[in-house]
C-alpha cells in the first residue's frame, strides 16, 4: 500500500486557497507517486483561525469536493480533519473517502485542545471511529489526541491495523509528536500515520515532521520543516508478523488494569 502524506501550509481562514493547495497536492500524489492513499492535515481548509468560523467553516461544500476528488484520483483519502459547522456546533472533523469516493468515515476530535483554544470554539465528539481500508481495518485520531494511549489501544483492540493522525502540531513540541507517533505504533503494534502541517498560523509555528512509523516503531519517512509530500510502501503483512513475535495483546490482564484508580486497599481514589 502506497501511502501519501500531504505536508502542506494552510492559509489563515483561507478555504478556498487551501482547497486549490489541496487539490493540487493530491494530483501529484496520485499522478506522480502513484499514492493508493492520500492523507492531508488537520483543519486544513481553515487553519487555527476560531474565531472566524462562523465565515469560513464548512457546511457540506468541502465534504461533497473530497468524495468527487478522491474519485478522480482513484486515491483513498483521508481528507485531514475540516473545520465544520453541523447542528449549529462547530466541530474539528475527519472525513474518510474510499477510490470511489464513498464516504466510509467520520470522527470528529474527541480531546478538545486547551492551549489552542479549541473548547472555546468546538463541540466534542463522543465516538471512536474505525473503517474498513482494502480488506484491513483503520482507525483515525486527531492531533492532541495521541496523548491519549486509551484511545489509540481501543482502535487496536476494534482491529485497527493503522491509525491516521491528521495534525497542525507547534514545533517547540516537536519532541513529544515524535515521542508519541513512535510510543502509540509500538504498544499497539501497527502502523502509524501522521500527518503534520507546516507554516505559521496565528501565534503558532507549526512543525511539519510528518512521518510514517512501523509497528516495530521504525521511522519509515519523517519530513522536515518545509512544504513536502511523502511517500512510501507498507506491508500491513508486518503487523501479523510483530503481533506474533511479541503477543502483547494476548498478554494483556485487563482485569488488572480496570482497578486502576484505587488505592492499595482497593478504595476509589478520589
Ligand atoms: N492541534 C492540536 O491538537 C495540537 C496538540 C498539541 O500541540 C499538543 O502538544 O498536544
Amino acid at each position: 500500500m502506497r501511502i501519501s502524506l500531504v505536508q502542506m501550509d494552510i492559509a489563515w481562514g483561507d478555504p478556498k486557497i487551501n482547497r486549490q493547495r489541496a487539490e493540487d497536492w493530491i494530483r501529484r500524489a496520485a499522478e506522480r507517486e502513484q499514492a493508493d492513499v492520500v492523507v492531508l492535515p488537520e483543519m486544513w481548509n481553515t487553519g487555527y483561525a476560531l474565531d472566524r468560523l462562523e465565515d469560513c467553516a464548512d457546511q457540506g461544500e468541502l465534504v461533497e469536493w473530497m468524495a468527487s476528488t478522491a474519485a478522480r484520483y482513484r486515491v483513498h483519502l483521508v481528507g485531514g480533519s475540516i473545520a465544520e459547522k453541523k447542528a449549529n456546533h462547530f466541530w474539528n472533523t475527519a472525513y474518510i473517502f474510499d477510490r470511489d469516493g464513498k464516504q466510509v468515515a467520520r470522527y470528529s476530535k474527541v480531546h478538545l485542545f486547551r492551549l489552542m483554544d479549541e473548547e472555546k470554539y468546538l463541540h466534542a465528539g463522543d465516538q471512536r471511529v474505525s473503517f474498513s481500508l482494502e480488506s484491513h481495518r483503520a482507525g483515525v485520531m486527531i492531533c492532541y489526541d495521541i496523548r491519549f494511549p486509551e484511545l489509540a489501544r481501543s482502535l487496536a483492540l476494534d482491529g485497527a491495523e493503522i491509525l491516521f493522525v491528521p495534525a497542525e502540531w507547534p514545533l517547540p513540541r516537536l519532541t513529544h509528536w515524535r515521542l508519541l507517533n513512535q510510543a502509540r505504533a509500538v504498544e499497539n503494534q501497527l502502523y502509524l500515520v501522521a500527518c503534520n502541517r507546516v507554516g505559521v498560523g496565528g501565534r503558532d509555528v507549526f512543525g511539519g515532521h510528518s512521518m510514517v512509523v512501523d509497528p516495530w516503531g521504525e521511522i519509515l519517512v519523517e519530513g522536515g520543516e518545509e512544504e513536502e509530500l511523502l511517500t512510501v510502501e507498507i506491508d500491513l503483512a508486518e503487523v501479523a508478523r510483530i503481533r506474533r513475535k511479541i503477543p502483547v495483546f494476548e498478554d494483556r490482564m485487563p482485569d488488572v488494569y480496570r482497578s486502576l484508580g484505587r488505592d492499595r486497599d482497593g478504595n476509589k481514589e478520589s
